[in-house]
C-alpha cells in the first residue's frame, strides 16, 4: 500500500513532524519565508501537547495537530491514524524534525520515498538515541548529522546529506549537540529544498539519486561551514 502525491513543482507540501524544541522547525519556516521557496510547510503534527514546537508552528499561522502515542494501546493503531490524518494533507514531503516515535513498516511503505529525517550523528555511526554522548565516550574528533530518506529500519535509510562538526576537548553533549543543531538548521532546509525543487529521489532500488544520478559519495557541506 502507498500513496501518491501530485508535486507541484511550484509549491510542495510539506508536513513536520516534531516531538520537542521545534528548532529544525523554525529553521524549515524562516527559510521558506525568507526565499522563493519550492514549497509550503501545509502542517505541523506533533507525537506530545507539550511539544514546544507547536507554538513555533502558531506563531507562523502553521495548522498544527497533536495526536498522542500515550491515548493508544500500540505502535500500529498509532501509526494507522497518524497515517490518515497526514494524507489528508495530501503531503508531497513528510519531515521527521526531532520525531521520537519510531514508525511501523505500513506506515513507512505508504510514505516511502517522501519521508526524511534529520538525525544527529554520521550515519552509520550512532543509530537510535543519546548520539552525542556515544560520539564523546568514544572519543571522537568529528561528528556532525545526516538527513536520510526513513526507510523501516531504524535511521538505516539510504543518507542524502551529511554536515560535520569537530568535537572539541571540553565538549558535553549539550554543547556539541548545540554544534550539531546549528549544522542541522542548515542542512535540513537545503535538503527539504532540493527534494520540493525534485532534485533529490529515492530510487527503486532505495538509493539516492541527485540530480538523477546516484552520488559517488554522501553529499556533505564544505569544511569552512563548521561553526
Ligand atoms: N521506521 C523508522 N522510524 C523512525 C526512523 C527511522 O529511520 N525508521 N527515524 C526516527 C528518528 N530517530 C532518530 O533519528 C529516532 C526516534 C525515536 C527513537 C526511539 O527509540 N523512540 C522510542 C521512544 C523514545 C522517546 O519517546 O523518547 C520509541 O519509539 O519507542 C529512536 C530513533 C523516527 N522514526
Ligand atoms: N533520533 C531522532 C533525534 O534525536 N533527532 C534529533 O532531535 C533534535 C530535535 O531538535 P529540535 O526539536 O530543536 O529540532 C535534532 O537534533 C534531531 O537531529
Amino acid at each position: 500500500m502507498s500513496g501518491e502525491a501530485t508535486t507541484d513543482p511550484l509549491e510542495a507540501r510539506i508536513v513536520v513532524l516534531i516531538s520537542g524544541s521545534g528548532t529544525n522547525l523554525q529553521a524549515l519556516i524562516d527559510e521558506a519565508a525568507s526565499t522563493a521557496w519550492p514549497g509550503r510547510i501545509v502542517a505541523v503534527g506533533a507525537n506530545r501537547p507539550d511539544a514546544e514546537g507547536l507554538f513555533r508552528a502558531r506563531q507562523a499561522g502553521i495548522e498544527d495537530f497533536v495526536l498522542d502515542h500515550r491515548d493508544y494501546q500500540d505502535r500500529k493503531s498509532y501509526d494507522a491514524d497518524l497515517l490518515q490524518k497526514l494524507n489528508r494533507y495530501n503531503p508531497d514531503l513528510v519531515i521527521l524534525a526531532g520525531f521520537m516515535r519510531i514508525l511501523t513498516p505500513d506506515f513507512v511503505q505508504f510514505f516511502r520515498g517522501r519521508l526524511i529525517n534529520v538525525h544527529p550523528s554520521l550515519l552509520p555511526a550512532y543509530q537510535g538515541l543519546k548520539t552525542h554522548q556515544r560520539a564523546l565516550e568514544n572519543g571522537d574528533a568529528i561528528h556532525g548529522t545526516s538527513v536520510h530518506f526513513v526507510t523501516e529500519e531504524l535511521d538505516g535509510g539510504p543518507v542524502i546529506a551529511q554536515a560535520r562538526v569537530p568535537v572539541l576537548p571540553n565538549d558535553t553533549p549539550d554543547t556539541l549537540g548545540a554544534r550539531v543543531k546549528a549544522r542541522e538548521h542548515v542542512l535540513l532546509p537545503i535538503i527539504a529544498r532540493w527534494f520540493c525543487e525534485g532534485r533529490v529521489q529515492l530510487s527503486g532500488r532505495d538509493e539516492v539519486l541527485f540530480d538523477g544520478q546516484v552520488p559517488e559519495q554522501v553529499l556533505t557541506l564544505p569544511a569552512d561551514s563548521y561553526q
